[in-house]
């Protein structure tokens, strides 16, 4: 559904992309990889908020020919410190989310309305509707940022730090939400920088330096050969129960007297 060649992508007259290639449809995958890797801009690349050389094709047409409105149905986007909504209520600003299929100046239809309550109750932010995003703490906005692009119901999310601020259970109800929507046929994009997170998704698109070099399944030894090789090797990689946990390789190796007999390691 997601096909990109990005050849070129500079910003202030420095090249921050070159060689990222990707193609998805379906599932949720996670870009992960250092800091400064072009996660972010790769991302923005993707949902067609920078210029680049190169292609992304959306259901096999090029983004460029897709008209404002239709780009903004067939994706939604979650991105990163959003400030411009602030003085909003926290309903209208997920309201926004169902402006691609308003008619010019028409109110919400009762369609709109429905699909704003059933994002805002799936992030639990419902009880705090009337209340300014401004004065709601990190997380809260957070989750009605999360309601905002969930209420778009477009088949290809974007998310660009989408843990930011959210305590773990509330990143547990992420990670409900996200496959619940991948498990529905949509695609899933989010840019994460907890690996333990990341570890859990369909597939792991590894950057490093302006370029994509892997694109893999967690289960796969080549995708996390990948991301020791990105992090320097900084990392250590236990499995637990079937699922790849991460630690900092400086951090003290404590959980490997916890770890039952079939722990693996993967240095
Ligand atoms: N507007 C800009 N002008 C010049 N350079 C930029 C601009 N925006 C980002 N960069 C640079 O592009 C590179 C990639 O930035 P990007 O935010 O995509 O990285 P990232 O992988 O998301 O990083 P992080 O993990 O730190 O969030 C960085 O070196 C950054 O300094």
């Amino acid at each position: 559904m997601i096909n990109a060649d990005i050849r070129h992508l500079a910003l202030g007259g420095k090249t921050i992309l070159g060689d990222c290639k990707l193609q998805l449809s379906g599932g949720w995958t996670a870009i992960v990889g250092p800091n400064g890797a072009g996660k972010s801009t790769l991302l923005k690349a993707l949902a067609g908020l920078l210029p680049f050389e190169g292609k992304v094709e959306l259901r096999g047409r090029e983004l460029s020919k897709w008209s404002g409105r239709e780009r903004a149905r067939a994706l939604a986007w979650l991105g990163q410190n959003e400030a411009s909504t602030d003085e909003l209520l926290a309903e209208e600003v997920v309201m926004l989310g169902r402006l691609p299929h308003r008619a010019w100046l028409a109110p919400p239809s009762a369609a709109d309305v429905a699909a704003v309550e059933r994002a805002m109750r799936q992030t639990q932010c419902w009880e705090w509707r009337a209340r300014p995003v401004n004065q709601l703490s990190g997380g809260e906005r957070q989750r009605v940022l999360l309601a905002r692009a969930l209420a778009t119901e477009s088949a290809l999310l974007l998310m660009d730090e989408p843990l930011a601020h959210l305590d773990p259970p509330h990143q547990a109800d992420w990670l409900t939400l996200v496959r619940e929507r991948a498990a529905a046929g949509a695609t899933v994009i989010s840019v994460l920088h907890e690996l333990n997170i990341a570890l859990q998704a369909d597939r792991l698109l590894v950057m490093d330096a302006g370029r994509t070099v892997h694109l893999g399944s967690p289960e796969d030894a080549a995708t996390r050969d990948a991301l020791q090789q990105v992090f320097q090797h900084r990392l250590q990689m236990i499995e637990l129960n079937g699922q790849w946990l991460v630690l900092p390789a400086a951090a003290p190796a404590r959980i490997s007297n916890v770890l039952p007999l079939h722990g693996r390691r993967h240095d």
